[in-house]
Order: structure tokens, then C-alpha cells, then sequence
């Protein structure tokens, strides 16, 4: 598991980019038959991928949190961004499709991860944060959580954002987690961006054609940085951040969030001209 420690705005201004991108860029989260994982102290959550090829892939504990079954203390939102696979939670198959959705609760012991063929994997992102208490495991398809239709083609962010896991759908004791995808001619997502000095976020980008690449804004309001990203590619984004983003071409991307509250509109807003 890879460990990313907790970081100040402060130190910012004296990060290159190789340490942005150490610090706060998740890749290779798909690797055939391993789990890959990564835990920032930001508000605990723990980002894995799963991508099974050659059978099943169980999702175990790791020493780092301490823990025998992965799920012993904790909850996870798992959205499929590849072919169609399934995840099954002691002994209950739930099949997800391509941006299909399943909330695992807390005291769930044999979760196992597993493709419908190897030719076209599964592909299954995973956030994970700590739960004080158990929700029902629960599978939503896709498109079937609340959608909001979002942004105008005139200012290049029409965008169809879908809430899964969240206070007014799929129960949760953390985790909020959806799907938004943007619309054809449309690039910019989270525009008007925004800050949540409540919740750390993390966004996974994926649909994004391979040598398309998505320029995503990071770091306060007023000390603004950009990562590079490719396709299949998450950032961590503190509850001091902005997380916003343009493409080079068409994109959906998987965010997530966990902390304080769900409220998912309690957000810190400003204007665009603001930003430096
Ligand atoms: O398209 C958007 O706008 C988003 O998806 C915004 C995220 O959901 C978010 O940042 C929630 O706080
Ligand atoms: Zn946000």
C-alpha cells in the first residue's frame, strides 16, 4: 500500500512538479490480478483499483490500516470504469457494468472481484474512508442515482453528473461518490470551481482516449498548480483545493469525497476571476 502523507497549502509554493505529482497523482491503479492501493492521510481514504484477468481478485486487509479483513473498520464506494464484471460480498454476486456502482459497509469479510471475460476486464475503483457503523451493502446501475444536469455548451462544461453514494440516495456513514461525464464539445468540468473545507475529494478520470490528456487545476483559489493527467489517473485534492479540470478531448470521471459532512452542495465557492 502506498502511504501519502498529510500536506499544508504552505508547502505548495515550493513543490516542482515531480513532487506534485508524487504527492498527489494516483497511477497504475489498474494492474492485472493485483490490488493496487494507495492511503492519504487526508481524511484516511484509501483509493484501489482492481483489475481481474486471469480469475478472481479478493480485496483483503493491509497492515497499514491495521486490519485482518479490509473491511473490518471501514466502508467503500466502487464504481467499474472497464468491461463488465462483478463484485461479490460474502457470498452475494452483485454484477456491475460499465460505471455501475456498489457501496460495501463496514464488517463485510469475503469481497472478492472478478471480470465477465479477459478480453475486455473489469475495471474497479475503489474509495475507501473509515465507518463508525454499517450500511447495507447496496448496487446501483448506471445512470440510476440522482442525476443533475449541469453547465451550458456555450461556456464548454455541459456535463451529466450522477450522485450514487450520497445523503439523499445509497446510505453512507463518509462516502460520497458519483459519476459525471461531459457532454460531446464540452471540456471543462467543476467550472466555477470550488473548495470544501469540510472534505477532502478525489477524482478518477477515465473514457479519456489515451494521448488526450486532462490539465487539472490543484492547490488554493489564489496559488493555482495543474497536473497533467492521462486516462485512468486519480488525484487526491485536499479540503483546501481546488479540483477542476479541462480535457483535450471528451471524459467522465469518478469523484469522491469523505470527511466532515455529505453535504454535497456545502461548497466553498468564488468567482473565476479570483483565481491566480
Ligand atoms: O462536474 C462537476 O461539477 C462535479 O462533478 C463536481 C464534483 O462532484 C464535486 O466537486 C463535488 O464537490
Ligand atoms: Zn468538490
Amino acid at each position: 500500500m502506498d502511504q501519502r502523507y498529510a500536506t499544508s497549502p504552505d508547502q505548495i509554493p515550493g513543490m516542482d512538479t515531480a513532487e506534485m505529482r508524487r504527492r498527489y497523482l494516483v497511477e497504475d491503479l489498474f494492474v492485472a490480478d493485483e490490488v493496487r492501493a494507495t492511503y492519504t492521510h487526508h481524511d484516511r481514504v484509501v483509493l484501489a483499483g482492481i483489475m481481474p484477468v486471469a480469475g478472481e481478485v479478493p480485496l483483503v486487509g493491509f497492515p497499514e490500516i491495521r486490519s485482518e479483513e479490509f473491511f473490518d473498520h471501514r466502508e467503500a464506494g466502487i464504481v467499474n470504469v472497464g468491461g463488465p464484471g462483478a463484485i461479490e460480498v460474502d457470498g452475494t454476486r452483485y454484477d456491475l457494468e460499465h460505471t455501475g456502482c456498489l457501496y460495501v459497509g463496514r464488517g463485510a469479510s469475503r469481497v472478492v472481484a472478478s471480470s465477465a471475460g479477459p478480453e475486455n476486464p473489469a475495471k474497479f475503483y475503489i474509495v475507501s474512508a473509515p465507518a463508525h457503523t454499517s450500511y447495507p451493502t447496496t448496487a446501483v446501475a448506471p445512470g440510476q442515482g440522482t442525476v443533475r444536469e449541469l453547465g451550458d455548451p456555450l461556456t464548454s462544461n455541459r456535463r451529466t453528473l450522477n450522485q450514487y453514494i450520497h445523503e439523499n440516495g445509497i446510505r453512507s456513514c463518509q462516502v460520497v461518490m458519483g459519476v459525471t461525464t461531459l457532454h460531446d464539445g464540452s471540456m471543462w468540468n467543476t467550472m466555477p470551481a470550488h473548495t470544501h473545507d469540510r472534505r477532502m475529494e478525489a477524482y478518477l478520470y477515465f473514457d479519456l482516449p489515451q494521448d488526450a490528456r486532462i490539465i487539472h487545476i490543484f492547490g488554493r483559489p489564489q496559488e493555482t498548480r495543474h497536473l497533467v493527467m492521462a486516462n485512468e489517473q486519480a488525484v487526491i485534492s485536499p479540503s483546501w483545493s481546488v479540483h477542476s479540470g479541462v480535457g483535450t478531448s471528451a471524459y467522465s470521471f469518478v469523484w469522491a469525497m469523505a470527511g466532515e459532512n455529505q453535504a454535497f452542495d456545502d461548497m466553498d465557492t468564488f468567482p473565476v476571476a479570483e483565481m491566480r
